[in-house]
Order: C-alpha cells, then structure tokens, then sequence
C-alpha cells in the first residue's frame, strides 16, 4: 500500500495504549492518523462511533457543516461499531485486512480504514492484539511492530479495575489474553520494540524515540513539498 510506513500497537488491553496513542496523536497531529477499527463490542460512555473520511461528502451534504466542523467531528473516533453480521459480511466480502475474536467480540483492520489515513499523507496506526500482529505479518503493510507491556499483571489487574470499563467476567477474559500476550511479547523477532509502561511519561518519551525517524522523514516530505509548491 501506498504512503509512509505505518506504526503497529499492540500489548494486553489495559496496558497503556490508547492513553499513549491519544497524546501521540494530540501532540503530531497532521502527522500520524489513527486506523479506525471495526468491533462488534458496545461502545463505552465517551467511545465515539467511526462517521469514517468515507462518509465525509454524506456528512456535508446532510448537515450542511462547516468544512472545518465535519473534519474535528471525525478526529476522535474510537471505533466503528458493527454488528455480527455487518462485520461477518465485510470479511466475506474481503473488505478486511485483518480480523480477530478478542473476549467474546469481533474486531478487525478495513483496507479502507488504512486507505483513509494514508491517503491524507499521514502515519498510520493501527492498535491491534497479538492475533492481529500475527496476521498482518502476513501481508503486504510493513509496519514498525511496538509492544506496549505492563510492568506486571497485578498492576495490569488494578488499571483494568480502576479504569471501570469491564464486567468481572470481561476482565477475566483480557487477563487471560494478557498472560499470554506478555509472554509472547517477549519471543525474540515479533516486535520491533518492546515498552513498558511504568510510568507514563517515561513509555511516552520511549515511543516518540522509536518513531523519530519516520516522524522526520514525514515532516521532511512534507516541507519539500511546501518548498516546490511555493516556487514562483
Ligand atoms: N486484531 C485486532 N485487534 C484489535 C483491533 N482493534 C482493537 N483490537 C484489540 O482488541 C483488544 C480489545 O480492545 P478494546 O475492546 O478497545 O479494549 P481495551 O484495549 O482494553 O481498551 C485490544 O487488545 C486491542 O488492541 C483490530 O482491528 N484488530
Ligand atoms: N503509566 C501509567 N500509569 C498509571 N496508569 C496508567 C498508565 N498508563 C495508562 N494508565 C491507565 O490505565 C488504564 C488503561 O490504559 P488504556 O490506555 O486504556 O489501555 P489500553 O488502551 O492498552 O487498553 C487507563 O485508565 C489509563 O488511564
């Protein structure tokens, strides 16, 4: 696919990465682009549905929104929130790249989710489990791998409780997920990198670290761009 290189997270659920990705994206933005994924989960309260770039031309025309509203209108979507047979259909359709059952839901990766970012120029990042990590290896996306890991599972226990966004039976489930993820974390040539978040702004600095390269060559691009279009 087209564009720069995209950035892969993943790490057991309550390690840390929407938290790192939300300032990621809040401190580079027209840099990085969040790959909105598609899940057959119930949205949290403050989870923003996915309106999509797809939709942006329906948005205008049916609200008759300023450009600009429409456009800080779909910046924090967290999902788009399907059901079963809606997703079940996209991936017979092929429309996936990847999907995954992940405690008792569907999630999954669209080819027109990666397009939309990367067809703005930006980085696009994806926040998958390790299934999802699994499966993309085996395409054509090249992304860099970055594992987001707790310090430990209790404390991986407490943000999971403290977070108060899990049934205890759901927070069974991604413990369990998280063991096993912690311990392939650790096989040698799945990730690029490992992070662990201790303390937050220390994983924050360690991941802008990893990414400066590709932050740079984007930034580069862009200015070469701006240099030739700016020519008389
Ligand atoms: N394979 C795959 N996993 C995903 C996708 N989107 C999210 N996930 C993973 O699904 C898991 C659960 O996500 P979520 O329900 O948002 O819970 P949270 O990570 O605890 O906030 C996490 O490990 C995510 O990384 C996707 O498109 N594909
Ligand atoms: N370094 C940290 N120290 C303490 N709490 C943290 C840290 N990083 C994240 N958290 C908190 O832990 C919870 C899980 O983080 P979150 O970003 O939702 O994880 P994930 O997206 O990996 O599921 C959130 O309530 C978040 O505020």
């Amino acid at each position: 696919m087209a564009g720069p290189r995209p950035v892969v997270l993943s790490g057991p659920s309550g390690a840390g990465k929407s938290t790192l990705l939300k300032k990621l994206l809040k401190d580079y933005e027209g840099v990085f682009g969040f790959c909105v994924s598609h899940t057959t989960r119930n949205p949290r309260p403050g989870e923003e549905d996915g309106k999509g770039l797809n939709c942006l031309p329906m948005l205008l025309g049916a609200t008759l929104l300023p450009v600009a509203d429409v456009l800080s209108s779909v910046s924090s979507e967290d999902y788009h929130f399907v059901s079963r047979e809606t997703m079940q259909q996209g991936i017979n359709n092929g429309e996936f790249i990847e999907n995954a059952e992940f405690s008792g839901n569907m999630y999954g990766t669209s080819k027109a989710s990666v397009e939309d970012v990367q067809a703005q120029n930006l980085i696009c990042i994806l926040d998958v489990d390790i299934q999802g990590v699994k499966n993309i290896k085996k395409t054509d996306l090249n992304p860099i791998y970055v594992s987001i890991q707790p310090p430990s599972i209790e404390i991986l226990e407490k943000r999971l409780r403290d977070r108060q966004t899990e049934t205890e039976e759901s927070l069974q489930k991604r413990l369990e997920a998280a063991r096993l993820d912690m311990e392939l974390s650790k096989e040698p040539g799945i990730f690029d990198i490992v992070i662990i978040n201790d303390d937050l702004e220390e994983a924050y600095e360690k991941l802008k670290e990893v990414l400066t390269e590709c932050i740079n060559q984007l930034q580069e691009a862009k200015n070469d761009i701006l240099f030739y279009v700016s020519l008389p």
